[in-house]
Protein backbone atom coordinates (compact mmCIF):
# COMPACT_ATOMS: atom_id res chain seq x y z
CA UNK A 1 0.00 0.00 0.00
CA UNK A 2 1.17 3.54 -0.92
CA UNK A 3 3.30 5.42 2.03
CA UNK A 4 2.95 2.33 4.41
CA UNK A 5 5.32 2.63 6.99
CA UNK A 6 5.83 -0.26 9.18
CA UNK A 7 6.74 1.01 13.02
CA UNK A 8 9.95 -1.01 13.09
CA UNK A 9 11.74 0.99 10.62
CA UNK A 10 9.82 4.13 11.34
CA UNK A 11 13.59 5.47 13.12
CA UNK A 12 14.79 5.39 9.32
CA UNK A 13 12.05 7.69 7.71
CA UNK A 14 12.80 10.87 6.97
CA UNK A 15 12.49 13.23 9.69
CA UNK A 16 9.97 16.12 10.42
CA UNK A 17 10.93 19.47 8.79
CA UNK A 18 13.41 21.70 10.31
CA UNK A 19 11.80 23.64 13.59
CA UNK A 20 9.36 20.98 13.76
CA UNK A 21 9.05 17.71 16.40
CA UNK A 22 6.15 16.23 14.67
CA UNK A 23 4.43 16.14 11.35
CA UNK A 24 1.63 13.66 10.06
CA UNK A 25 0.39 13.77 6.49
CA UNK A 26 -2.77 12.07 5.30
CA UNK A 27 -2.21 9.70 8.75
CA UNK A 28 -5.22 7.06 8.52
CA UNK A 29 -5.12 4.10 10.97
CA UNK A 30 -7.76 1.13 10.66
CA UNK A 31 -8.95 -1.61 12.90
CA UNK A 32 -9.89 -4.37 10.81
CA UNK A 33 -12.30 -2.88 8.11
CA UNK A 34 -12.95 0.62 10.62
CA UNK A 35 -11.02 3.53 10.60
CA UNK A 36 -9.69 5.13 13.67
CA UNK A 37 -7.74 7.77 12.10
CA UNK A 38 -8.13 9.33 8.55
CA UNK A 39 -6.56 11.82 6.98
CA UNK A 40 -4.40 13.08 9.48
CA UNK A 41 -2.28 16.08 8.89
CA UNK A 42 -0.57 18.10 11.29
CA UNK A 43 2.68 19.95 12.07
CA UNK A 44 3.94 20.59 15.85
CA UNK A 45 6.55 23.08 15.74
CA UNK A 46 9.49 21.98 18.55
CA UNK A 47 8.74 23.53 22.01
CA UNK A 48 5.64 23.34 22.27
CA UNK A 49 3.10 22.16 24.64
CA UNK A 50 0.36 20.41 22.88
CA UNK A 51 -3.16 19.70 24.03
CA UNK A 52 -4.50 16.64 22.21
CA UNK A 53 -8.68 16.38 23.59
CA UNK A 54 -11.33 14.68 21.94
CA UNK A 55 -14.45 12.53 22.62
CA UNK A 56 -14.54 9.37 23.83
CA UNK A 57 -13.43 7.08 21.00
CA UNK A 58 -11.72 10.15 18.56
CA UNK A 59 -8.82 8.49 17.90
CA UNK A 60 -6.67 10.17 20.37
CA UNK A 61 -4.66 7.41 21.96
CA UNK A 62 -4.21 5.71 18.50
CA UNK A 63 -2.88 9.23 17.05
CA UNK A 64 -0.60 8.65 19.86
CA UNK A 65 0.19 5.12 19.19
CA UNK A 66 1.10 5.62 14.97
CA UNK A 67 3.24 8.58 16.58
CA UNK A 68 4.64 6.13 18.96
CA UNK A 69 5.72 3.87 16.52
CA UNK A 70 3.07 0.83 17.78
CA UNK A 71 1.23 0.73 15.37
CA UNK A 72 1.03 0.79 11.18
CA UNK A 73 -0.76 3.58 10.07
CA UNK A 74 -2.61 2.42 6.56
CA UNK A 75 -2.39 5.33 4.79
CA UNK A 76 -0.04 8.58 5.00
CA UNK A 77 2.84 9.13 7.03
CA UNK A 78 4.44 10.16 10.55
CA UNK A 79 7.63 12.12 10.73
CA UNK A 80 9.14 13.03 14.05
CA UNK A 81 12.69 14.78 14.85
CA UNK A 82 14.75 13.12 17.48
CA UNK A 83 13.92 10.53 20.31
CA UNK A 84 10.24 10.12 21.50
CA UNK A 85 9.51 8.67 24.34
CA UNK A 86 5.86 7.22 25.18
CA UNK A 87 3.91 7.27 28.36
CA UNK A 88 0.92 5.05 28.08
CA UNK A 89 -2.67 5.69 29.50
CA UNK A 90 -2.15 2.62 31.42
CA UNK A 91 1.31 3.86 32.49
CA UNK A 92 3.23 0.49 32.98
CA UNK A 93 4.77 -0.11 35.54
CA UNK A 94 5.83 -3.55 37.33
CA UNK A 95 3.85 -3.11 40.79
CA UNK A 96 6.58 -5.57 42.23
CA UNK A 97 9.58 -3.62 41.40
CA UNK A 98 10.75 -1.34 44.22
CA UNK A 99 11.77 1.99 42.43
CA UNK A 100 15.00 2.21 42.37
CA UNK A 101 14.76 -1.56 40.52
CA UNK A 102 12.29 0.22 38.09
CA UNK A 103 14.76 2.75 37.26
CA UNK A 104 17.70 0.58 36.97
CA UNK A 105 15.51 -1.52 34.50
CA UNK A 106 15.01 1.85 32.69
CA UNK A 107 18.91 2.56 32.74
CA UNK A 108 19.12 -0.97 30.81
CA UNK A 109 16.51 -0.26 28.18
CA UNK A 110 17.88 2.98 27.55
CA UNK A 111 21.40 3.70 25.94
CA UNK A 112 20.83 7.58 26.73
CA UNK A 113 19.30 6.89 30.07
CA UNK A 114 20.52 9.72 32.65
CA UNK A 115 20.66 7.87 36.03
CA UNK A 116 21.35 11.14 38.22
CA UNK A 117 18.39 12.86 36.78
CA UNK A 118 16.27 10.47 37.79
CA UNK A 119 17.12 9.32 41.65
CA UNK A 120 17.51 13.77 41.84
CA UNK A 121 14.03 13.59 40.27
CA UNK A 122 13.16 10.81 43.11
CA UNK A 123 14.18 12.35 46.11
CA UNK A 124 12.99 15.85 45.31
CA UNK A 125 9.70 14.19 44.88
CA UNK A 126 10.21 12.65 47.77
CA UNK A 127 9.41 8.94 47.02
CA UNK A 128 11.72 6.58 48.48
CA UNK A 129 13.42 4.46 46.39
CA UNK A 130 13.45 0.97 48.32
CA UNK A 131 9.42 1.76 48.20
CA UNK A 132 7.29 -0.80 45.76
CA UNK A 133 6.28 0.60 43.00
CA UNK A 134 2.18 -0.87 44.17
CA UNK A 135 3.17 0.61 47.46
CA UNK A 136 2.85 4.38 45.72
CA UNK A 137 0.03 6.59 45.61
CA UNK A 138 -1.49 6.63 41.90
CA UNK A 139 0.55 10.66 41.88
CA UNK A 140 3.65 9.26 42.67
CA UNK A 141 3.02 5.98 40.25
CA UNK A 142 2.13 9.13 37.72
CA UNK A 143 6.12 10.81 38.48
CA UNK A 144 7.72 7.28 38.24
CA UNK A 145 6.38 7.16 34.98
CA UNK A 146 6.89 10.41 33.86
CA UNK A 147 10.82 10.51 35.13
CA UNK A 148 11.28 6.89 33.49
CA UNK A 149 10.22 8.79 29.98
CA UNK A 150 12.01 12.28 30.59
CA UNK A 151 15.39 9.86 31.88
CA UNK A 152 15.73 9.11 28.37
CA UNK A 153 16.35 12.28 27.07
CA UNK A 154 13.42 12.45 24.75
CA UNK A 155 12.79 15.25 22.04
CA UNK A 156 9.37 14.85 21.85
CA UNK A 157 7.36 13.43 24.77
CA UNK A 158 3.82 11.87 24.13
CA UNK A 159 1.56 11.59 27.10
CA UNK A 160 -1.63 9.26 27.00
CA UNK A 161 -3.78 10.57 29.56
CA UNK A 162 -1.27 11.18 32.42
CA UNK A 163 -3.99 12.66 34.59
CA UNK A 164 -6.47 10.00 34.80
CA UNK A 165 -7.12 8.69 38.05
CA UNK A 166 -5.51 11.82 40.13
CA UNK A 167 -6.86 13.61 42.75
CA UNK A 168 -6.75 17.62 41.74
CA UNK A 169 -3.74 18.49 44.00
CA UNK A 170 -2.08 15.40 42.13
CA UNK A 171 -3.15 16.54 38.74
CA UNK A 172 -1.97 19.95 39.15
CA UNK A 173 1.72 18.52 40.74
CA UNK A 174 2.30 16.63 37.60
CA UNK A 175 1.24 19.39 35.08
CA UNK A 176 3.51 21.67 36.80
CA UNK A 177 6.07 19.26 36.38
CA UNK A 178 5.63 18.77 32.76
CA UNK A 179 6.12 22.14 32.21
CA UNK A 180 8.84 22.48 34.26
CA UNK A 181 10.81 20.00 32.36
CA UNK A 182 9.88 21.10 29.17
CA UNK A 183 10.82 24.50 29.93
CA UNK A 184 14.47 23.74 31.15
CA UNK A 185 15.18 20.42 28.48
CA UNK A 186 13.61 22.12 25.49
CA UNK A 187 11.34 18.80 25.41
CA UNK A 188 8.38 18.71 23.48
CA UNK A 189 5.48 17.66 24.98
CA UNK A 190 1.94 16.12 23.33
CA UNK A 191 -0.48 15.44 26.25
CA UNK A 192 -3.72 13.75 25.50
CA UNK A 193 -7.00 14.66 28.13
CA UNK A 194 -10.16 14.95 28.16
CA UNK A 195 -9.95 17.49 30.90
CA UNK A 196 -9.76 20.81 29.48
CA UNK A 197 -8.97 22.93 32.58
CA UNK A 198 -6.11 20.55 33.20
CA UNK A 199 -4.51 22.20 30.23
CA UNK A 200 -5.10 25.76 29.67
CA UNK A 201 -2.41 27.36 32.31
CA UNK A 202 0.30 24.70 30.66
CA UNK A 203 -0.34 24.21 26.95
CA UNK A 204 0.15 26.22 24.02
CA UNK A 205 -0.97 24.23 21.11
CA UNK A 206 -4.38 22.31 20.46
CA UNK A 207 -5.08 19.61 18.38
CA UNK A 208 -8.65 18.81 18.90
CA UNK A 209 -10.02 15.01 17.34
CA UNK A 210 -13.36 14.27 16.41
CA UNK A 211 -14.27 11.33 14.73
CA UNK A 212 -10.92 10.15 13.71
CA UNK A 213 -10.17 13.45 12.00
CA UNK A 214 -8.59 16.76 13.14
CA UNK A 215 -10.85 19.15 13.77
CA UNK A 216 -9.12 22.01 15.13
CA UNK A 217 -5.39 22.70 15.69
CA UNK A 218 -3.40 25.44 16.28
CA UNK A 219 -1.53 27.49 18.83
CA UNK A 220 -4.28 28.86 21.65
CA UNK A 221 -3.50 32.37 21.99
CA UNK A 222 -3.88 32.32 17.79
CA UNK A 223 -7.00 30.68 17.85
CA UNK A 224 -8.92 32.28 20.98
CA UNK A 225 -7.88 35.96 19.32
CA UNK A 226 -9.68 34.32 16.40
CA UNK A 227 -12.96 33.76 17.90
CA UNK A 228 -15.44 35.59 19.69
CA UNK A 229 -18.14 34.91 22.37
CA UNK A 230 -21.53 36.99 21.19
CA UNK A 231 -24.25 37.10 23.50
CA UNK A 232 -28.00 38.75 21.92
CA UNK A 233 -31.32 38.08 21.05
CA UNK A 234 -31.90 35.21 18.88
CA UNK A 235 -33.58 36.69 16.00
CA UNK A 236 -29.84 37.93 15.15
CA UNK A 237 -27.87 35.30 14.87
CA UNK A 238 -28.93 34.21 10.98
CA UNK A 239 -26.84 37.66 10.17
CA UNK A 240 -24.10 35.76 11.17
CA UNK A 241 -24.66 32.47 9.93
CA UNK A 242 -21.45 31.99 8.14
CA UNK A 243 -18.83 32.87 10.98
CA UNK A 244 -21.11 30.95 13.76
CA UNK A 245 -19.06 27.79 14.94
CA UNK A 246 -21.98 26.84 16.66
CA UNK A 247 -25.38 28.67 18.39
CA UNK A 248 -26.70 28.19 21.83
CA UNK A 249 -30.37 29.42 22.17
CA UNK A 250 -32.08 29.42 25.51
CA UNK A 251 -35.47 31.32 25.03
CA UNK A 252 -35.59 34.86 23.29
CA UNK A 253 -31.81 34.58 23.96
CA UNK A 254 -28.54 33.38 21.96
CA UNK A 255 -24.97 33.02 22.88
CA UNK A 256 -22.72 32.15 19.27
CA UNK A 257 -19.33 30.90 18.81
CA UNK A 258 -18.15 32.87 15.93
CA UNK A 259 -15.15 32.72 13.86
CA UNK A 260 -12.77 35.29 12.73
CA UNK A 261 -13.55 39.22 14.64
CA UNK A 262 -16.53 39.92 12.95
CA UNK A 263 -17.52 43.97 12.68
CA UNK A 264 -21.24 43.15 14.74
CA UNK A 265 -24.01 45.04 15.69
CA UNK A 266 -22.92 46.61 18.97
CA UNK A 267 -26.24 45.67 20.74
CA UNK A 268 -24.48 42.20 21.03
CA UNK A 269 -22.35 41.40 23.99
CA UNK A 270 -19.19 40.63 22.73
CA UNK A 271 -16.33 38.51 24.69
CA UNK A 272 -13.24 36.52 24.34
CA UNK A 273 -14.04 33.11 24.04
CA UNK A 274 -12.51 30.38 26.90
CA UNK A 275 -10.41 27.76 25.43
CA UNK A 276 -13.25 25.22 27.40
CA UNK A 277 -15.41 27.38 25.33
CA UNK A 278 -13.82 26.90 22.23
CA UNK A 279 -13.33 23.17 22.82
CA UNK A 280 -17.39 22.57 23.44
CA UNK A 281 -18.04 24.81 20.66
CA UNK A 282 -16.32 22.82 18.05
CA UNK A 283 -16.87 19.48 19.83
CA UNK A 284 -20.61 20.65 19.35
CA UNK A 285 -20.58 21.49 15.81
CA UNK A 286 -18.31 18.54 14.12
CA UNK A 287 -18.77 19.89 10.87
CA UNK A 288 -16.78 23.03 12.03
CA UNK A 289 -13.03 23.54 11.56
CA UNK A 290 -10.30 25.49 12.62
CA UNK A 291 -7.56 24.65 10.85
CA UNK A 292 -4.10 26.40 10.07
CA UNK A 293 -2.29 27.59 6.94
CA UNK A 294 0.96 27.16 6.67
CA UNK A 295 2.39 26.90 10.46
CA UNK A 296 5.18 29.44 11.50
CA UNK A 297 8.12 28.44 13.90
CA UNK A 298 8.81 30.38 16.09
CA UNK A 299 12.65 31.89 16.54
N1 LIG B 1 -7.58 -2.48 19.22
C1 LIG B 1 -8.68 -2.02 18.63
N2 LIG B 1 -9.44 -2.79 17.83
C2 LIG B 1 -10.54 -2.32 17.23
N3 LIG B 1 -10.97 -1.05 17.34
C3 LIG B 1 -10.27 -0.22 18.14
C4 LIG B 1 -9.09 -0.66 18.82
N4 LIG B 1 -8.59 0.38 19.53
C5 LIG B 1 -9.42 1.42 19.30
N5 LIG B 1 -10.43 1.06 18.46
C6 LIG B 1 -11.51 1.94 17.96
O1 LIG B 1 -10.87 3.05 17.33
C7 LIG B 1 -11.56 4.26 17.63
C8 LIG B 1 -10.59 5.25 18.29
O2 LIG B 1 -10.21 4.72 19.56
P1 LIG B 1 -9.14 5.44 20.50
O3 LIG B 1 -8.92 4.55 21.67
O4 LIG B 1 -7.98 5.83 19.68
O5 LIG B 1 -9.97 6.75 20.91
P2 LIG B 1 -9.70 7.77 22.11
O6 LIG B 1 -9.96 9.13 21.56
O7 LIG B 1 -8.36 7.53 22.71
O8 LIG B 1 -10.83 7.36 23.13
P3 LIG B 1 -10.91 7.53 24.74
O9 LIG B 1 -11.01 9.00 25.00
O10 LIG B 1 -12.19 6.83 25.07
O11 LIG B 1 -9.70 6.90 25.34
C9 LIG B 1 -12.74 3.86 18.52
O12 LIG B 1 -13.88 3.73 17.69
C10 LIG B 1 -12.33 2.53 19.09
O13 LIG B 1 -13.46 1.74 19.35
Amino acid sequence: MRDRVPARIRALAPAAPAGFALETAGLGVRYRTAWALRDCSLALPAGRIAALVGPNGAGKTTLLHAIAGLLDPAAGSVRTSGDVAFVAQDKPLYERFTVAETLMLGRRLNPRWDASYAEARMAALGIPLRRRVGRLSGGQQAQVALTLALARRPDLLVLDEPLANLDPLARHDVMRAIMAEAAEREVTVLISSHVVSDLEDTCDWLILLNGGRVQVAGDIEDLLDEHLVLSGPAEWAGNLADRTVCVDRAGRQATLLVRGVPAVDPRWHARRATLDELVMGYLRAPRAAALPGPVEVRA
